[in-house]
């Protein structure tokens, strides 16, 4: 697994995200890693994220995990595709499905795959796990910012 996470190479001026910015103290910090061929992403939700029926996620949050580790996903495998470094990408389509209930209080990982890559636009195909319970999936496409 490559030890820099995808995070903590975003431009000072695109590391205030809720969900992924380095500089945000209040946000989640999330960071993701290029292992193998696909991205990883690990964190386990506070309790308050529950979805109203206690030891259950949120969908929003569920939503937002996705979001996040997508655009480092992109990021990572557009940057290892051109060789460039790493660029920031935007989320202009998110699609989840949530497959089964998502348990609080336990670690999540998420999994994202590059599943095209033409010019700007890459779509990610993601993987929601609790253990080896498949929660949720997701579809989306970033679109690289222009310089
Ligand atoms: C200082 C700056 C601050 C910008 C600061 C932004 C940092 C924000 C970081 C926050 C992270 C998030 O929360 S992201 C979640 C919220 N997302 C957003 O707020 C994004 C809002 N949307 C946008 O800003 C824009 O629509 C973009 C950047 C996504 C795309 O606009 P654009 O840069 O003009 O690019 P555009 O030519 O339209 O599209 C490029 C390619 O992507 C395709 N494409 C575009 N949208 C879609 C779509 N919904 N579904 C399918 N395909 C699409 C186009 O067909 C094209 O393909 P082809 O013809 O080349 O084949």
């Amino acid at each position: 697994m490559c030890d820099t996470a995808i995070q903590d190479l975003y431009a000072e001026e695109f590391a205030n995200c809720f969900g992924c910015g380095r500089n945000n103290q209040h946000g989640l910090q999330l960071k993701s890693h290029w292992q193998g061929d696909e991205c990883i992403c690990r964190h386990t939700p506070k309790s308050h994220y529950t979805g109203g029926v206690p030891g259950f996620l949120y969908g929003g949050m569920i939503a937002s995990l996705i979001d996040c580790h997508g655009a480092a996903t992109a990021a990572a495998a557009k940057s290892r595709e051109s060789g460039e470094p790493i660029s920031r990408f935007v989320t202009a389509s998110l699609n989840v499905d949530f497959v089964k209930p998502t348990p609080i209080g336990i670690e999540l990982e998420i999994r994202g795959k590059a599943t095209e890559i033409k010019n700007r636009k890459v779509t990610v195909a993601l993987q929601l796990f609790a253990g080896e319970t498949l929660c949720a999936t997701g579809k989306m496409i970033l679109v690289q910012l222009k310089n």
